[in-house]
């Protein structure tokens, strides 16, 4: 399935969104800057474009799995969500979780992939009392399987808090 977007170049010397693949979910946004990222730091890098997105649609701004597993890059509010509305310039919010590399990014590199969906708005009705379900209150690790970290307790004790209540 396709849906016709409206998009503008901001920076006519890089290219549009594009998939790399049929069947892909995500266009791959490239950023216009160089950029350089320390091992911790985090930057707002502009894509060069901007979008008109149908009513009933929101764009999200998916990481990079290559950039991820290879440099450590993520990106800070993943996925970024693109309103319909917006009509800036789309930027993503990058985040080099190495600790120890600085990660060089340069202008034309593909930074992040684009997801188009549909998206239903809610209207919201206030209840004082929710209908029941198997899961409940149940959450935050309330089913197991996870391995311990070296000092969570913290997060162990906000678990076993849940779990009581
Ligand atoms: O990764 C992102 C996330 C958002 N946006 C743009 C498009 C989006 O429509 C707008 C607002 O995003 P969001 O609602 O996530 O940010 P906010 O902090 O709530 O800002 P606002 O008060 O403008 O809604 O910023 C981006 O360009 N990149
Ligand atoms: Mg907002």
């Amino acid at each position: 399935m396709t849906v016709d977007v409206l998009i503008q170049r901001l920076d006519p010397g890089l290219p549009a969104p594009s998939y790399a693949h049929p069947g892909d979910a995500g266009a791959d946004l490239v950023t216009t800057v160089d950029v350089e990222l320390p091992p911790g730091a985090r930057a707002l890098v502009p894509t060069g474009i901007a979008i008109a997105l149908p009513d009933g649609y929101a764009a999200f701004v998916h990481p990079r799995s290559g950039l991820a597993a290879k440099l450590g890059v993520t990106i800070v509010n993943a996925p970024g969500t693109i309103d319909a509305g917006y009509r800036g310039e789309i930027k993503v919010t990058l985040l080099n979780t190495d600790t120890e590399h600085t990660v060089r990014l340069t202008r034309g590199d593909r930074i992040a992939q684009l997801v188009i969906q549909r998206v239903e708005r809610a209207v919201f009705h206030e209840v004082q009392v929710l209908p029941g379900s198997a899961r409940g209150d149940g959450g935050f690790g309330s089913t197991g399987g996870y391995a311990g970290a070296v000092g969570s307790r913290a997060a162990d004790a906000a678990v076993h808090h849940n779990e009581g209540a």
